[in-house]
This record gives C-alpha cells, sequence and structure tokens, in this order.
C-alpha cells in the first residue's frame, strides 16, 4: 500500500499544500491557499493605519487559513486515506516574525494591539529596520563580534534581531507585553503540535545562532541597547532543534482542524528555499542550487567554512547535516516583473495578451524573446527591492540606463531580466574568487518552471549549464522529504535525508547550455553592469540622499 508525504510551502503570496508518494516522490494532488490579506505594504487591515516605506506585514491568520483549507482540499483531491499519511514537513519565508503572547496568540490578534502595526508578522520583505541593522553592523564590527564573519561580514534588516530592535524601539509596549518573539514558521508547527520548537535552519541563518556557541552574548545585546540585554531569555528560545528532527505530533486539536490523523509526524520547520536542496536532489558540495521566485536564494553546500563578504549566511547542519550550508540572495527578482506590469504595462500590450489568452508575463516573454543580448541598449541595476548579495543594504534602489525615445516595454523587461542574471553572476563570482567552487548550477521555483527565455539568459550570463529540478513545488517537495525523514523509516519514510532525497527528488531533462555568442556580449556588459554595481553600491551614495530628501519632503507635507 503506498504511503504519503504531505509538505507545506508558506510563500511570500500563498501558501500550497502538497501530497507526495514516500517511494517516488511523485506529485499526487495540490491545493493553494492565496493570502487573504496578501502582502500589507501601505494600510494595516483597517485600511485606515497607514504603513510607511519599506514596511511589508503579514496576518497570521491567513496562515491559519492555509492549514484549515488547503489541507482539507487537498486529501479531497487525492482521494487518499489520510491514514497513510505518514508524515508533514512545513516551510516558510523568513525572517518573518511575529510578537505572540503566553498562549501563542500573535498580539495582532487582540483587540487591544489590532491597530499597532508592529503587533503583526513582519514579513521577510520588511526592509524599515535598515537603521538598526546598520548599527548591530557598526557595533559588532567595532567590537570584533566573531560571529558578524558567518553572516558575511554584515547581517541585514531581513533580519530576526533589527526587526525586533526597531520593535522595541517604536512599540516598547509590544515589545513588552510580547512573551515571545517567533518565526512564522514556528508558530505553525506550535499550532501543529502544541510545541514550541524552534527550528535550527531559521535561528542559524535569521536569528545569529550559532549549533555550539549559541547566540551573541549578553553583553553585545547590552551595547545595542541596554533594555536587550536579556532579548534571548526573555523574548527568544533556547528550545532550538535541528533539520530533520521530528518536531511533534499533530494534535486532536489540529487534525480537527486540517483532517490529518493524530499522532501524524510533523518535521522541524525549515526556511522555504533551504527545503528546494534536497528535492532537487542536492546532497553533495558545490551544486548551486537557485530558487527562483519573488526573490532568488542561491545555496551550496561544503565542507568547509569559509568567511565570504557580503553572503547571507553559513550554519553548519544548515540544510544537510554534515556539510556547512551557504546562502547568498537576491532581494528581487520576480518582484521587478510584477512591479513592471502592474506600473508599466500600454493598454495595448494587455489587450494582444488577452486576445491571444496568455498571461502578460508570458506576452512580454516572448516579445523579449525576439531581440539579440546587447540589442535593447539598456543597462540595469536589479535594486528595486534593495540589495541582499553582495553589499546588503536595503536602501539602495534600481537603475535604468540608455532609455530614449524609442525604448519598448519588452526591451526594459528584457534589461530587468539581465539584470537579475548579471546580479546572479556576481554572487557567482563572489563564492569562486572566496576559495568555494561552484561546479553545477540547479535552479527551481516559480521562475525556473515558467520563464525558458530566463533560464536561457541566466546560461548564457552565468556561462555554464542549468539543470532544473523536476518538480514545480520543490519547496513543498522539500517540506515532505523532511516529513518523510520525521516519520521514519519503520513507519515507511526515511531514516536520512539523503536517502529520502536520492528516492523522492529528480532533475528534467531539459537543460540550459550557453549559446556562445550570447555569452560573449553578456561577458561585455556584465562588465559596465560591474562598474555601475561599484559605483552606484560603493563609491556614490546618491540613492541613498534621494530616500533622506524624500522622507524629509514626506514627514513636512500634510497626511493625505
Ligand atoms: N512567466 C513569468 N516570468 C517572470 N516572472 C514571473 C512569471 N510568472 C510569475 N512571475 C513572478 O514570479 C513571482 C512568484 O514566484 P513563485 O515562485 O511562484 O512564488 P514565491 O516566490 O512567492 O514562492 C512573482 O513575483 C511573479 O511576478
Ligand atoms: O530570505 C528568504 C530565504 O532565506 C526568504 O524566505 C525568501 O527570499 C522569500 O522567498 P520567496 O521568493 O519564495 O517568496
Amino acid at each position: 500500500m503506498a504511503k504519503y508525504s504531505l509538505g507545506i510551502d508558506f510563500g511570500t503570496l500563498s501558501g500550497r499544500a502538497v501530497l507526495f508518494e514516500v517511494e517516488t516522490g511523485t506529485e499526487v494532488a495540490t491545493a493553494i491557499k492565496e493570502y487573504t490579506h496578501g502582502v500589507m505594504d501601505e494600510f494595516l487591515p483597517d485600511g485606515v493605519n497607514k504603513l510607511s516605506d519599506n514596511w511589508a506585514l503579514q496576518h497570521p491568520n491567513d496562515y491559519l487559513e492555509v492549514l484549515k483549507t488547503a489541507i482539507p482540499e487537498v486529501i479531497q483531491k487525492s482521494n487518499i486515506n489520510p491514514d497513510d499519511i505518514i508524515g508533514l514537513g512545513i516551510d516558510f519565508t523568513a525572517s518573518t516574525i511575529m510578537p505572540i503572547d503566553s498562549h501563542g496568540t500573535p498580539l495582532c490578534m487582540l483587540e487591544e494591539f489590532s491597530s499597532n502595526p508592529h503587533s503583526y508578522v513582519k514579513l521577510w520583505k520588511h526592509h524599515a529596520a535598515q537603521n538598526e541593522a546598520n548599527l548591530i553592523n557598526e557595533i559588532a564590527e567595532c567590537r570584533g563580534e566573531k560571529f558578524l564573519k558567518r553572516y558575511g561580514g554584515k547581517i541585514s534588516s531581513e533580519w530576526l534581531i533589527p526587526k525586533i530592535w526597531e520593535t522595541l524601539k517604536e512599540s516598547p509596549e509590544v515589545y513588552h507585553t510580547a512573551d515571545q518573539f517567533i518565526e512564522a514558521g514556528d508558530w505553525v508547527i506550535y499550532l501543529l503540535t502544541g510545541e514550541f520548537k524552534r527550528s535550527s535552519c531559521f535561528a542559524g541563518y535569521k536569528a545569529t545562532w550559532h549549533k555550539r556557541e549559541g547566540y551573541p552574548s549578553k553583553d553585545f545585546f547590552k551595547a545595542l541597547d541596554p533594555r536587550l540585554e536579556n532579548v534571548v531569555e526573555e523574548k527568544l528560545s533556547n528550545n532550538i532543534s535541528s533539520i530533520g528532527m521530528k518536531a511533534g505530533e499533530i494534535t486532536k486539536e489540529s487534525a480537527g482542524l486540517t483532517g490529518l490523523r493524530p499522532g501524524t509526524p510533523v518535521a522541524i520547520a525549515i526556511i522555504d528555499a533551504h527545503a528546494a536542496v534536497p528535492a532537487a536532489g542536492i546532497s553533495e558540495p558545490n551544486k548551486l542550487l537557485m530558487i527562483m521566485g519573488t526573490s532568488t536564494c542561491h545555496i551550496l553546500l561544503n565542507e568547509k567554512e569559509v568567511d565570504i563578504p557580503g553572503i547571507c549566511g553559513i550554519v553548519e547542519d544548515g540544510i544537510i547535516p554534515g556539510f556547512m550550508a551557504y546562502e547568498a540572495g537576491q532581494s528581487c527578482v520576480g518582484d521587478h516583473f510584477e512591479w513592471f506590469i502592474q506600473n508599466c504595462i500600454p493598454t495595448e500590450y494587455e489587450r494582444k495578451a488577452r486576445e491571444k489568452n496568455v498571461h502578460i508575463h508570458e506576452f512580454l516573454t516572448e516579445m523579449a524573446s525576439k531581440i539579440k543580448p546587447g540589442e535593447t541598449g539598456l543597462l540595469a541595476l536589479d535594486w528595486w527591492n534593495g540589495n541582499r548579495s553582495t553589499l546588503v543594504d536595503a536602501n539602495l534602489s534600481g537603475v535604468i540606463l540608455g532609455m530614449n525615445l524609442q525604448t519598448r516595454p519588452e526591451e526594459i523587461y528584457r534589461c530587468l531580466i539581465e539584470a537579475t542574471a548579471f546580479g546572479s553572476r556576481v554572487i557567482v563570482e563572489n563564492f569562486r574568487e572566496h576559495g568555494i567552487p561552484i561546479e553545477e548550477i540547479y535552479a527551481c521555483g516559480g521562475i525556473a518552471e515558467k520563464n525558458p527565455l530566463m533560464m536561457q539568459i541566466y546560461a548564457d550570463v552565468l556561462n555554464i549549464d542549468i539543470k532544473i529540478a523536476d518538480s514545480a513545488q520543490t519547496a513543498a517537495l522539500g517540506s515532505a522529504i523532511f516529513g518523510a525523514v520525521a516519520a521514519g523509516g519503520s513507519r515507511g519514510g526515511y531514516d536520512t535525508i539523503r536517502d529520502a532525497s536520492k528516492a523522492m527528488s529528480r532533475v528534467k531533462d531539459k537543460v540550459y547550455r550557453p549559446i556562445p555568442e550570447n555569452a560573449n556580449v553578456y561577458n561585455e556588459l556584465f562588465k559596465e553592469y560591474e562598474r555601475l554595481y561599484n559605483y552606484f553600491g560603493l563609491e556614490n551614495n546618491i540613492m541613498k540622499k534621494l530616500i533622506r530628501i524624500k522622507n524629509e519632503r514626506s514627514r513636512c507635507s500634510p497626511k493625505k
């Protein structure tokens, strides 16, 4: 009798529940629930309380809705007896954190805090804590804090500590009322199992926690702000479990909510991008995986720990026990194209796409595929949501160079694709220059699945073959792999992540191979990209000046 494992992938815009056959990794059924509140970056749910620039919040009730609707739906669609679902894993974006009370209730769900933005979930792309991140980096560097090196020399405003400190400064009442600040992924584990078991993956990559050294010292936190001296004991938790372990089992209550059987093993949560690694069949060193969606994460394994500037982090056993797992990334990839179609598309293009019955992305991609490398006359810096690697600065912004009266939307679309590919090349070269070889490149995620032009451009710009993970739901498959490991061999699952990955993952037959003449043109353009990158990223602070002026002006102007 076949056995199944359930993977639930909580992305930026939706949660997906996907059921996989444990023996082969075959996808059996999928259910997707778009988040009711989506990403709140202008207003709180009341539609009245306005958010400042760089805020990005979510509502935890949306995650609960995923459990309540997507899980029963996937069970019903698959026609499978829940007794045959032997395990469950979840992955989540990160650092996506919320303050909760001692009963596990998010503070934003309490009447008295519902109009306080700090009581909501601060999504990974909430970038308003850049000042706090800058101060943490300055103080840590000045004190010679060892942990900083593991995070490429700088931590990002996307991480947990800057976000908590921002809350303490701007809303001490939320900070003091909170029993804990918790990653949304760990909170979902609590909903399902009743256990507060934090994941070593979230803690390691996003909360500066280390397997042997723990969190940074009290002394360091005190140097940031005396009120933070005991932040670890008071607001975090040392109950951290390794990924690959079982967090607990489905409780009676969560069984009622989801239709799963009480007692079903649940794996420790993992970051969405990281879950994709075993799902792409990667369990050995020097194979880079690009997880390409709203953002792109670049992940690879190696035996040794080498300090590499500008990466997001290195975590021992971060994904596959026995290896250092390196992460770097780009904060804005699919989001560029989303911004573009929301703001810059002529109605004529929308009409034509409708007539052809294709999505506007496909329409623009088809138009852009008729243009040769270098033919747009454009060059862009892909920093519409700041730069995560290698500059680690959310206050950097985008540039398009070379526009004139003849510039067409598809040319801009193509140059944005190229810019993200150049951004990935900077990351790849940075790893190589610092002694971490990259021998093979794999890709997965929404974009790797949906946009062949983009993947060809990446192969040309990176000048290497790109293999694509077979599953269209790689993060969910990764979670299901962890679910099967939580169940263990004796229940029909697996005893190791490596065994589960070997059995449940594969890559597609189609490989994107570099076209030599395209690669030559892109080599030339990349040199110019690098010059722009260094100029605006390191030499000229005009982008930050513009933000300062904008903030000063908006403080002076009356509220609309
Ligand atoms: N055909 C396409 N080409 C380029 N970008 C696309 C295409 N279709 C969707 N996108 C972008 O991909 C992103 C969604 O990626 P996906 O992997 O599905 O989700 P997530 O990153 O939230 O897990 C959105 O930003 C969307 O604008
Ligand atoms: O920082 C992350 C991983 O380390 C985020 O989870 C990720 O960038 C968001 O992912 P997605 O593009 O799938 O929405």
